[in-house]
């Protein structure tokens, strides 16, 4: 049984845009969205792993995050544990550093069965905080 921790980051734009990448087809959770992010490594903080992903992933500093929310996921092979970062504040402007598609979708439209099923309670809350603006 993997263990794994996890940190990633919603990356929101000033438009209420949130940029999103979709994972290679060989990964865990081939061909799904996903919020960029990946595993902490020893020695760090969540929030010190958040930055240094999406720096190697996406090509941004982070200069500003608050926790959105942490969860716990279990799939039959591994048990995650995710903390979602919101990130707000950051430095250049994000691309699939990796090959990986990326684009911007508006925080409304955000649909839970395009990620992998441990995102569904993130997605619900941004789609219901987004229409509460
Ligand atoms: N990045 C990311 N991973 C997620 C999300 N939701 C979710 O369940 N995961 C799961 O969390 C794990 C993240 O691993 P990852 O593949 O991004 O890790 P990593 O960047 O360190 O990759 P590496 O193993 O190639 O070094 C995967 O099992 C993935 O399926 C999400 O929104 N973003
Ligand atoms: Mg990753």
């Amino acid at each position: 049984m993997k263990i794994l921790n996890i940190a990633v980051g919603i990356i929101r734009n000033s438009q209420g845009e949130i940029f999103i990448t979709r994972r290679a087809a060989d990964a865990h959770m081939a061909n799904k969205l996903e919020f960029p992010g990946g595993k902490i490594e020893e020695g760090e903080t969540p929030e010190q792993a958040m930055i240094r992903e999406l720096q190697e992933e996406v090509g941004i500093t982070v200069q500003g995050a608050t926790l959105f929310d942490k969860l716990k996921y279990q799939f039959p092979d591994r048990h995650i544990t995710l903390w979602f970062w919101l990130v707000e504040n950051w430095q250049g402007e994000p691309w699939g550093k990796e090959g990986q598609p990326g684009e911007w979708i508006a925080q409304s439209a955000l649909n839970a069965d395009d990620f992998p099923p441990a995102n569904e309670p993130i997605i619900n809350k941004l789609v219901q905080s987004a229409q509460a603006c």
